[in-house]
């Protein structure tokens, strides 16, 4: 199953760039024994919030469980978010990808199109420190689901 976060703005290198491309390696290496990956990720720009979620909307493949990162969102353990695509693999899907928002977040629009809201917490974090910490719980949940000693409880 291919893993895609689709993310408003585009970032030239800087701490957070080099972690996402260091955890979704870690991620494919990994995932490539477990049906998982590749896991890339996609930038997007716009400069309306409207315009910025109607392209997130857009870039979703056919068929694909959307998650969308929202601070409104539910918080799940890693092991649970481990089990969520270890299911979502097992249902068979080709895709699943992640949509971060920018600056103003999502609208209602993409909020009703996403499968499952997903939070760290009700604290907003920057944009570009969702996305690595989104790519840390990929590599940490590739790494649950194999069984390696990287996630203690
Ligand atoms: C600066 S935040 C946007 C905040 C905006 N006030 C809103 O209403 O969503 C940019 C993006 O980072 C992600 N993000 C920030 N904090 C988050 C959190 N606590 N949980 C999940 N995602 C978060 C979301 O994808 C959000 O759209």
């Amino acid at each position: 199953m291919r893993i895609a976060i689709l993310a408003i703005g585009r970032q030239k290198g800087g701490p957070e760039a080099i972690l996402v491309a260091d955890y979704l390696a870690r991620f494919d290496a990994v995932g490539r024994g477990l049906g998982l990956g590749p896991a890339r990720l996609q930038e997007i720009e716009d400069k309306k919030r409207v315009g910025e979620s109607r392209l997130l909307i857009d870039a979703i493949p056919d068929g694909a469980f959307a998650v969308a990162l929202d601070e409104r969102g539910k918080a799940i353990s890693s092991r649970a978010f481990a089990g969520l695509i270890c299911a979502k693999r097992d249902e068979g899907r080709r895709d699943m990808v992640f949509l971060v928002g920018g600056a103003d977040g999502h609208t209602d629009a993409l909020r009703a199109r996403a499968d499952r809201l997903l939070g760290f917490g009700p604290m907003v974090w920057p944009h570009m420190l969702a996305r690595a910490m989104l790519a840390e719980q990929l590599y940490r949940a590739a790494s649950i689901l194999s069984g390696a000693p990287y996630h203690r409880d």
